[in-house]
């Protein structure tokens, strides 16, 4: 037996222990040659069915398994908690963080000498990395992979940018309470996340374009026998990984959270994203921060993806996915060297790839928008830090200047967005407090409140609108998100009344309240923090702890890393 690999610590000891840890796991029918010293590979998935997008991870592990056991390793799978997006309240973000601990301590804990990550929903793809940068061992993602192409009345329809679509027309007398349900199950037809590019599949997107997975494991749907292969594939390579030692510190450098950043411009990729690349290289020590997003900010969109575009990730799979859109990043010499999972340049992704549609992935001679990347905007409503989409955004409204219509929290929105006599106009910004990080708590994807009826109903459709939530990937609309500070922690924006004017410029980067600062020092001496929501539990933890959205809301003590050896035994 060699000594030399990780888990030799645990199974190799001619020990006690070492027969307390062998032994046990023979009650699985494990034969002794598996305990020889060859690499042991942690499956660490978070399948359920509670999270629907993540219900195909279980056969993806057998592929994993396959493909493990043929390279001459030893699979061993392990829950982790799962975050199902559309399912979990108050959101799944306030659990981000803690399924990120529960993959650090798993990985930390067990014997194990490599791991691949099976996620898929929104969330479950930065907890898991979140956790696995922390402990530092080789590591390597197997995505969900999207639905297939929703389809209802001959039409194809997009997860999520439907449904605020749909539900604006009901609520505008459009469409039928009737067609409104029938669309549910034409929506959502197999298997998979998303498959307009939400954020579960910017955040595929993202991990190929940083080269923590195999190339395409964005775009394949989720049911497409090309994923199974994929995972096998996955499995073959983290063996060669832990003998080559690639860690994800060797791959998540600050050039790969820049080719991220540049690939999520161009892709149309999820608000999301900023929250968790910031969180993520918070973990590996990469300094990044919220100015880094500008560099993104002049790619065009390339990828003809709902909610910024009109197709939806089947098309964008069989267009060539995302080797193709990294080729074009390439060609403009916007993919910076960054070592891969394959031990390679990222370069080497986007080499042959050839793009089948050029409708659905663009050029950058013929994009679908130009300068279509993030913009962060400051000021004396968000000195830490605001964002706004315009690939999803309405050009007149990112220039404005407008009087505000204040929600103080989710309850006085619900309650009273659809009152006939609601004082407001198209020209109205609609803000929206007690959203954020602490507030909510866990900073919740309301941002993208709906239009008020008596405005939806003579045929608006989009509105400035400010808070410190974020949105759905899947939404749209100018909607300017993550505010910091939070209006809890005391934010400019807690200050904001009824009536203020408020200053937007997306090209000059500008989110100001037009109130004098000493009307705004008279306020804030008035000025009370909500009692928090919860006192105890995890959600307690997590709001006295919680970074700002500036920091990608992860919580103080777990940024950064340990990687110490685990040096004491159980028994
Ligand atoms: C409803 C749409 C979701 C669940 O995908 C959303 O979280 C997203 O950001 O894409």
């Amino acid at each position: 037996m060699t000594t030399k690999r990780r888990s030799a610590a645990w199974y190799g000891k001619l020990d006690r222990d070492g027969f307390i840890h062998r032994s046990w796991m023979k009650n699985q029918g494990f034969p002794d040659h598996a305990f020889d010293g060859r690499p042991i590979i942690g499956i660490c998935n978070t399948w359920s069915e509670l999270t629907p997008c993540n219900s195909g991870l279980r056969d993806l592990a057998e592929g994993v398994k396959r493909g493990v056991w043929e390279a001459g390793g030893f699979p061993v799978e392990f829950p982790v908690m799962s975050l199902g997006e559309t399912q979990m309240k108050p959101t799944a973000m306030l659990f981000r963080n803690l399924l990120a601990m529960d993959v650090e301590e798993s990985i930390r804990a067990y014997g194990i000498d490599g791991v691949v990550l099976l996620g898929g929903c929104d969330k479950t793809t930065p907890g898991q990395l979140m956790g696995a940068a922390s402990v530092d061992l080789p590591s390597i993602v197997v995505s969900s992979g999207p639905m297939l192409n929703g389809k209802w009345q001959g039409k194809d329809i997009g997860s999520g940018t439907d449904v605020w679509k749909f539900s604006e027309a009901v609520r505008a007398g459009e469409m039928t309470l009737q067609d409104f349900m029938a669309a549910e199950s034409g929506m959502s037809r197999s298997k998979g996340v998303c498959m307009t590019m939400g954020t579960a599949s910017t955040m595929a997107s993202l991990v190929e374009a940083m080269g923590m997975s195999l190339p395409t494991n964005a775009a394949l749907p989720a049911v497409d026998a090309r994923r199974m292969a994929l995972a096998h594939l996955t499995g073959k390579r983290i063996v060669e990984m832990v003998d080559e030692d690639i860690k994800p510190s060797d791959v998540l450098t600050k050039a790969a959270f820049i080719n991220a950043i540049r690939a999520n411009a161009a892709v149309g990729g999820s608000t999301n994203a900023v929250m968790h690349l910031l969180a993520l290289a918070g973990r590996v020590g990469v300094e990044l921060t919220l100015d880094d997003f500008e560099q993104g900010s002049d790619v065009p969109l390339l990828v003809n993806c709902m909610p910024s575009g009109d197709y939806l990730m089947e098309d964008f799979c069989y267009a060539g996915g995302m080797p193709v859109v990294l080729q074009e990043l390439a060609g403009q010499g916007l993919l910076s060297a960054s070592k891969t999972v394959l031990g390679g340049d990222i370069a080497a992704y986007a080499e042959g790839a050839e793009c089948f549609n050029a409708d659905v992935i663009r050029s950058f001679d013929n994009p679908v928008k130009p300068a279509a990347g993030l913009r962060v905007l400051r000021g004396n409503l968000a000195p830490l830090g605001a964002i706004v989409k315009p690939s999803a955004a309405t050009d007149a409204l990112l220039e404005h200047e407008g009087e505000a219509f204040v929600f103080e929290n989710i309850e006085d929105m619900k309650a009273n967005i659809d009152r006939d006599d609601l004082p407001v106009t198209p020209d109205t910004i609609l803000v929206l407090k007690g959203c954020g990080p602490k507030g909510y708590p866990g900073m919740p994807e309301v941002g993208n409140m709906p239009i008020p009826k008596k405005l939806v109903q003579q045929g608006v459709r989009d509105m400035i609108r400010i808070s410190d939530a974020r949105m759905s990937g899947t939404a749209y609309g100018t909607v300017i998100l993550h505010v910091a500070p939070e209006a809890q922690a005391g934010g400019n924006l807690a200050l904001v009344k009824t009536g203020d004017r408020i200053r937007v410029s997306a090209s000059a980067g500008q989110l100001e309240l037009l109130v004098d600062a000493a009307e705004l020092e008279a306020r804030r001496a008035a000025w009370q923090p909500d009692a928090p929501h919860y006192t105890r539990g995890y959600a307690k933890l997590y709001i006295d702890h919680v970074l700002q959205a500036d920091r990608g809301a992860d919580l103080d003590f777990l940024v950064g890393k340990d990687t110490r050896p685990v040096t004491r035994e159980s028994h």
